[in-house]
């Protein structure tokens, strides 16, 4: 590994001829809303850190050549080394997490090596993703330039008035935006660089790649791909993990690879 200036580590090369994706996965959250304890990208899903889980289908999935990872600033060492003895063969580098996820993304972009063409970006609490959904984003993106999973809102949505309930929300057309999502590198890092110069902040990578005035292509995404976010969602997670793991759930042949 070698030692950067920075607090970034670069773990290995782009070996020749490796696709020319790069998956960012920010990973320096603090959890606030899981809790007290342990910080949920390191608390342990099936024995291996949950930032693990959710690396191992990028590093599997024949699609991606680099991963790239935010983790908070005083981990970056101990996440490099820990990944590592995972034994991730397309881990590029673990950078410096930023005070936003969006800085987070910002500083990953960074170390995208000068190879690579189409980036995504990836929460590293999403660990319920299969290798079909990340070629799905890849394949959108080639043909329409930016791409997102997706699913359709299905509950009833109302605003909240006090403790009463306001005005209905129309639900039709609404999705629950996840991720991946994936774009031309250029559009991102100009995203990004409007974003910052504006100083105009936003919630994910769709946003920013719109407001350039691009379309972004809807691609189905599944409702096993939550976010974990709350002390609820880690126990559905906990709950489902091994049958995942055995390649159930969505009715998905065992054999599939995660
Ligand atoms: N400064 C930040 C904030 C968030 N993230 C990452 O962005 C993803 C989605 O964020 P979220 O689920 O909100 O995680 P946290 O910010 O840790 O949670 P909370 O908002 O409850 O503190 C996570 O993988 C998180 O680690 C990040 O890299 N850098
Ligand atoms: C990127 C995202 O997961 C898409 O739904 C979401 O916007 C992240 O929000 P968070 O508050 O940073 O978890």
């Amino acid at each position: 590994m070698q030692e950067r200036r920075s607090r970034q580590t670069a773990v290995a090369g782009a070996a020749e001829g490796e696709p020319d994706v790069a998956v960012l996965v920010p990973a320096a959250g603090s959890g606030t809303r899981m809790g007290e304890g342990t910080r949920k990208q390191y608390r342990e899903l099936g024995g291996d850190p949950l930032l693990v889980c959710t690396l191992r289908v990028f590093d599997q999935c024949d699609a991606v050549g680099h991963i790239i990872v935010a983790a908070p600033a005083e981990d970056v060492r101990r996440v490099s080394d820990r990944l590592q003895e995972a034994g991730l063969r397309k881990l590029t580098a673990v950078v410096e997490g930023g005070a936003s996820r969006q800085g987070s993304v910002r500083n990953a972009l960074r170390a995208v090596p000068s190879s690579v063409n189409v980036v995504l970006v990836h929460d590293a609490v999403r660990p319920f993703i299969r290798a079909h959904h990340v070629s799905g984003v890849v394949d959108a993106v080639r043909e329409h330039g930016a791409a997102s999973l997706a699913v359709p809102v299905v509950d009833t949505l109302r605003r909240q008035e006090g403790k009463n309930f306001g005005a209905t929300v129309d639900r039709d057309g609404l999705y629950r935006m996840q991720t991946p999502q994936g774009f031309r590198r250029d559009w991102l890092e100009t995203a990004h660089r409007e974003a910052r110069t504006k100083d105009v902040p936003a919630t994910d990578d769709v946003e920013l790649v719109q407001r350039l005035g691009h379309s972004v292509r809807s691609v189905e995404g599944s409702a096993y791909n939550v976010k974990i976010t709350t002390p609820t969602d880690w126990s559905l997670a906990t709950a489902i993990w091994p049958r995942w793991c055995e390649g159930g759930m969505e009715g998905e042949a065992a054999s599939s690879s995660q």
